[in-house]
């Protein structure tokens, strides 16, 4: 059989009472995670016309003069909200640093709150754009769509709970709980047609750091998942409404390597505009990730110390933006002469 992108599963009989189908949803979403970690839902709940009013928002942020963007750089937060230029990540060693630029917002943190005087995961307030139609329905339609995201989310992992054969609650015992996500508006410009592809990546070959990734994508495709069986770059044909479902590094981690968390590309050759929204699952950051029951056959023992939520995302993160400024003293280097900086794999 010539392999496929992620199936598209119906996500409906979670929130129905056939107790049929929702076995079946179970098994095939533990049957993704085994083969690659990756899937696609319909019939969530999140409204059509949020997912809507949130792609627009995305759209008008992009087409802000470059000095309104700017006024909300990342740059000026030390927890990562707000804007980011093109070329900022380079995701994949060896490659230009990427072709998109984004837009970071997260729980609207004080900075009176203890995750934020104890530096917890991108914790702390959003900054927000001015120069919008509407800004205040820029900030609200955001937040109503982040807390969309988290509701899914939590639904998402009572399913795979049950994938591992765990209680509906394993996950809302403590790892949900004032869980810390990250919702990032993505933009891609159009790439050249006869660019080199090897080396020009809208996003490079990667893996995502956290537990769950939930992804919107717009019309336009770009997005490729890797097929080890075949060793084939899949195309994930954008379907309006649907998520993109995908387990991240520490998921992987948690379950002893059982679950995958797979290589993933952007490339955008459609001439076009493409726009994103994928919102990363990370947890509650001093939760303890520690094999999880059933992930082990008798005797076999755990592959990874425990660790803190906190302490598994937040090392990977830093790594990947830390490879792009190496990429862009390398080329300050060689313009001025100066020694080579070597970029290092990235460990995500
Ligand atoms: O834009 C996309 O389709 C994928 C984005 C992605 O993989 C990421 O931000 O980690
Ligand atoms: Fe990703």
């Amino acid at each position: 059989m010539p392999a496929t992108a992620p199936p598209i599963l119906d996500f409906s009989p979670f929130y129905g009472t056939d107790a049929q189908a929702k076995a079946k949803l179970v098994g095939d979403v533990k049957n993704c995670c085994l083969h690659n970690g990756f899937f696609q839902i319909v019939g969530h709940k999140v409204p059509a016309e949020l997912q809507e009013r949130t792609i627009n928002c995305v759209k008008e942020f992009f087409a802000l003069p470059q000095e309104l963007k700017e006024k909300v750089h990342k740059n000026q937060t030390t927890w990562n909200r707000g804007y980011e230029n093109l070329g900022s990540q380079i995701l994949e060693a060896g490659t230009q640093p990427d072709q998109k630029e984004g837009f970071y917002i997260g729980e609207e943190i004080p900075t009176t709150h203890s995750y934020f005087t104890q530096k917890k995961l991108n914790s702390g307030p959003n900054q927000w754009p001015v120069g919008l139609a509407d800004p205040s329905a820029f900030q609200s339609t955001s937040m109503e769509y982040y807390k969309a995201m988290h509701a899914l989310a939590r639904d998402v992992l009572v399913v795979i709970a049950q994938t591992l054969g765990l209680a509906e609650d394993y996950f809302e015992k403590g790892f949900t709980k004032d869980a810390v996500a990250t919702l990032r508006y993505l933009h891609y410009p159009p790439q050249q047609k006869d660019g080199d592809e090897k080396l020009k990546r809208g996003i490079g070959a990667h893996t995502d750091f956290g537990s769950v990734t939930l992804l919107m994508q717009d019309e336009v495709d770009g997005l490729q998942v890797w097929e080890k069986e075949t060793s084939e770059w899949l195309d994930v044909v954008p379907t309006k409404g649907a998520y993109v479902v995908n387990l991240g590094n520490m998921f992987m981690r948690w379950s002893n390597d059982r679950y995958i968390s797979n290589l993933h590309r952007v490339i955008n050759k459609s001439g076009k505009e493409r726009y994103s929204v994928p919102f990363f699952y990370s947890g509650n950051p001093d939760y303890v990730i520690d094999c999880l029951p059933n992930c082990r056959a008798e005797g076999e023992e755990k592959k990874y110390p425990p660790i803190t939520v906190e302490g598994a995302v937040g090392g990977s993160y830093k790594a990947s933006y830390g490879a792009a400024e190496a990429w862009k003293k390398e080329l300050e280097g060689k313009k001025t002469g100066g020694a080579e900086v070597k970029v290092e794999a990235i460990a995500v």
